[in-house]
């Protein structure tokens, strides 16, 4: 989807979170199943795991490319999966849990589940070997805009500087998301690789 606007960059920003957040809730049901199912085949296409593999994943909300087959996957496989959980501290930036099939979840300000704090199965960023991240639109640079909460932008933040390679960051999101250029704000983190139902984008 491609979008033409003006006015500053925080309006456009604002207004593309919009469009492209009615776009993807205005989806059928059956086009989310279908689009979850397709995600499963492009994601065991495309990522090679290790075994077991760290993986940080996202639970669903607003819309979003639905992410529970494939965590069901993985957790079959046993591979091991973590969800963010909004920083209980700094309430700015997020920790990646384990998730299992029994782990405890609690709402957080958005309504949205998250693994109830235990800080023995928090995973530090760099033993993760992938990230995926959730997103409202994306753009043919590989820039990526989120919610608006700057959560992820700030989590990854001195990740970005060191330019450690581990863990590899990849946005999902469906492919009304794209647009194609969005205006960038200097936090921005870009995105090298983004998985969608149809392709994986890599810059
Ligand atoms: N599934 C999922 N989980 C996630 C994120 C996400 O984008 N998707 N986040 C990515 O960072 C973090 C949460 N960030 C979020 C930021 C804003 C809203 C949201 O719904 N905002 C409302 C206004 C809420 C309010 O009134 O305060 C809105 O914009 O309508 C949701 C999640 C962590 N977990
Ligand atoms: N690295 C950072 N350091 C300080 N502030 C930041 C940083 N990243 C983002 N922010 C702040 O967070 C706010 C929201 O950022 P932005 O609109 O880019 O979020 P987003 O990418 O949509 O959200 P998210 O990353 O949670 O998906 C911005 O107003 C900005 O001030």
């Amino acid at each position: 989807m491609s979008t033409i606007i003006s006015g500053t960059i925080q309006e456009e920003r604002a207004l593309i979170r919009k469009t492209v957040r009615n776009a993807r809730n205005t989806l059928s049901k059956s086009e989310q199943k279908d689009a979850e199912a397709a995600l499963c085949i492009n994601f065991f296409h495309y990522i090679k795991l290790p075994k077991p593999a760290h993986i940080a994943l996202y639970l669903s909300n607003d819309g979003e490319l639905d992410t529970n087959q494939l965590i069901q996957y993985l957790i079959d496989k046993n591979h091991h999966v973590y969800l963010p959980i909004i920083h209980p501290f700094d309430g700015t930036t997020l920790l990646f849990q384990r998730y299992e099939k029994n782990s405890p979840m609690i709402a957080n300000r958005y309504a949205i589940l998250e693994p109830k704090l235990n800080c023995s199965h928090i995973c530090p960023l760099y033993s993760l070997d992938y990230l995926f991240t959730p997103l409202v639109a994306f753009d043919e640079f590989g820039n990526r805009l989120g919610m608006g909460g700057g959560y992820y932008d700030k989590t990854l933040a001195n990740y970005h500087k060191t330019g450690a390679t581990k863990p590899v960051i990849v946005g999902l999101a469906h492919d009304c998301q794209k647009v194609h250029q969005l205006p960038i704000a200097a936090w921005d983190v870009p995105l090298k690789h983004i998985l969608t139902p149809s392709k994986l984008y890599t810059w």
